[in-house]
């Protein structure tokens, strides 16, 4: 790469060490979460959201549990002016949930804010401008006392326009491009809004401080969190608020490090929409939360539908290795995953397990609305034997003998391969039907009478080649009797190496599945059978691996 002289470190460290939140190992609770999906999201998307759009993602993030919802710029457009309109006139804000609106530190677009928000119950009301190097030298020409009396000048109108209104309003206060800004600075200047907003215990400042564009690694971030969390004034009654974007592909660890540093507040979007390559996605934060056993206090159940919504509206695609919520992310191809996965299924239900300590899987699936089925266990040419046992088991009901999960297992990933393609549930249970079970060829049951003196004697009725034919035999068992009168009559040779059966099906109607290997020439051969009835099935199972003897030759 020839252009990287071209490039520097635009960040500043803090002026004294702060590396404390190092220490620390966990989050302790769930933070305060602020969506700016209807926001920051918004203004990142090739065509925003219409009115009725906002409406119903608004009323979604609702119903996902969050208390604070950024809902736009009013000052932006008419859309976003008439969709707070629409908030306040339609009372479609619960109690609980506080709004919040983006304002630049401009007496025009205030006072426009401030109209979009009459008659609201409770709002935040969000100031930035913008305090990096570059964007004083380059975009704003200013010094920094002047970018000091530019925000003081915006928190001032918030306080006058606030006091005439009657709703409830608190105060947020973002240093844009905080992240290229030298922290005393930020500091300073976040001190100076500070003293215009008076915070105090019933009327809490939010100090945001956003990693606008991210151009460090994340603990630096963290660093910067942790010194204006230590030297912020009436810091007791500031609410540090954090609000990543992704352009390192860091956000998540900036956040959960921010968190860490002393920050009390998220902001972020689902999935990380956001300006360029997105904000920080609250829902792998809160679910990373979650699986430390931390309730992130919003609802996360049922991740397919939450996807499904935010595609709908959004227009935008959750990538299928996105955290948690991605087509792939719980998918186990590979065998020895697949192996782990079932066994430790199998140790959870065995050792009656409540926590979660399944392999390969960070998290139970099904918690957040997704399925071992269709999520967990896929079929391809890479899986193996305990992967499509698995399969079959949990949903079919086929609890096959190990020996015969290889046998199948061969089989299955075989036709992957020769298809190139990943083979659905049903497609295995295709082939397993097909290849396994109650198979007639050669030999087809017709019936069966058994009689018990000592020994079983059996009389088989079988279609043989398309002819009915009656064989006897006699065994110390009934399969064995069976097996007896067909090795006789058909003059072949073979011993019943494993023989299982189950109930496939609770209640009247239940179904019955049994399975026999026979050893031919040191080959073990397996057939399958289902039937209501228990016998029938089993004398299937043997004819069938007959027949899969006789289809090899
Ligand atoms: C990091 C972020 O996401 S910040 C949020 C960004 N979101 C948006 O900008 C979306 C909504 N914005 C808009 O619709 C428009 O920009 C409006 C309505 C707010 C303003 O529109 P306009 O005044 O026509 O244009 P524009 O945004 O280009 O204004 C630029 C001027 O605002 C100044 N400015 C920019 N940000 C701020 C701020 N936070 N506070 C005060 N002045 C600011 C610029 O220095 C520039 O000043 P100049 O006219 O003296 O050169
Ligand atoms: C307005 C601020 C918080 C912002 O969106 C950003 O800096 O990314």
């Amino acid at each position: 790469m020839k252009n990287y002289g071209k490039y520097s470190k635009s960040y500043f460290m803090p002026p004294v060490p702060s590396t404390n939140w190092v220490h620390k190992s966990h989050i302790e609770d769930a933070p305060l979460w602020c969506s700016v999906d209807l926001r920051d999201g918004n203004q990142a998307l090739v065509i925003p959201m219409d009115l009725d759009k906002k409406v119903e993602f608004f009323t979604y993030l609702v119903h996902l549990g969050f208390k604070e919802i950024e809902v736009g710029f009013p000052a932006a457009s008419e859309t976003e002016y008439n969709f707070l309109r629409r908030l306040i006139e339609d009372d479609l804000i619960p109690d609980d949930v506080t709004i919040q609106v983006l304002t630049q530190s401009r007496e025009h677009i205030i006072k426009k804010t401030f109209e979009a928000l009459k008659g609201v119950k409770n709002a935040i009301v969000h100031l930035y401008n913008s305090t990096s190097l570059a964007q004083r030298e380059q975009v704003f020409k200013k010094s920094q006392d002047e970018i000091i009396e530019l925000g003081v000048l915006g928190a001032k109108l918030l306080k006058e326009y606030a006091e005439k209104e009657e709703g409830n309003f608190r105060f947020e206060y973002s240093p844009e491009s905080f992240t290229g800004t030298e922290m005393e600075f930020a500091l300073k200047i976040c001190n100076a809004i500070l003293d215009i907003w008076q915070p105090s215990k019933d009327n809490k400042v939010i100090i945001n401080l956003p990693s606008t564009v991210q151009v460090s690694m994340p603990h630096v971030y963290a660093s910067q969190i942790e010194y204006m969390s230590e030297n912020l004034k009436y810091r007791d009654h500031v609410i540090i608020s954090i609000h990543p974007h992704n352009d390192r592909g860091c956000a998540i660890a900036e956040a959960e490090m921010g968190l860490l540093a002393g920050a009390q507040r998220v902001e972020g979007t689902l999935f990380g929409n956001g300006e360029r390559t997105g904000n920080v996605d609250l829902v792998t934060v809160a679910l990373n939360l979650f699986s430390h056993g931390i309730d992130p206090k919003l609802n996360f159940e049922n991740i397919p539908d939450v996807v499904h919504f935010y595609e709908r509206i959004t227009g935008m695609f959750v990538p299928p290795r996105q955290p948690y919520s991605g087509e792939l992310v719980f998918a186990a191809f590979s065998g020895s995953h697949q192996d782990a996965i079932a066994k430790g299924m199998q140790y959870r239900g065995d050792h009656q397990i409540t926590g979660w300590s399944v392999p390969y899987l960070p998290i139970d699936p099904q918690d957040i609305g997704r399925e071992y089925g269709s999520d967990v266990i896929r079929i391809n040419s890479q899986s193996g034997k305990g992967g499509i046992g698995f399969i079959l088991n949990e949903n079919y009901g086929f609890d096959l003998p190990p020996k015969m999960r290889e046998d199948i297992g061969y089989t299955v990933k075989n036709a992957s391969d020769h298809l190139n393609k990943e083979l659905k549930p049903n497609e295995v249970y295709e082939i397993f039907k097909k290849d396994y079970v109650n198979v007639e060829d050669k030999i087809r049951l017709i019936d069966y009478h058994f009689k018990r003196n000592g020994e079983f004697a059996v009389e088989l009725i079988l279609n043989v080649d398309g002819e009915e034919k009656s064989f006897l035999g006699r065994g110390n068992g009934r399969l064995d009797s069976v097996a007896n009168a067909i090795k006789e009559n058909l003059n072949i040779s073979y011993t019943i190496q494993t023989y299982t059966e189950h109930a496939l099906e609770r209640g009247s109607n239940s179904l019955a599945a049994a399975y026999v290997g026979i050893t031919i020439e040191d080959k073990i051969i397996w057939g399958a059978g289902v039937d209501t009835d228990i016998i029938f099935a089993s004398i299937k199972a043997l004819v069938s691996a007959l027949n899969r003897k006789f289809k090899e030759k």
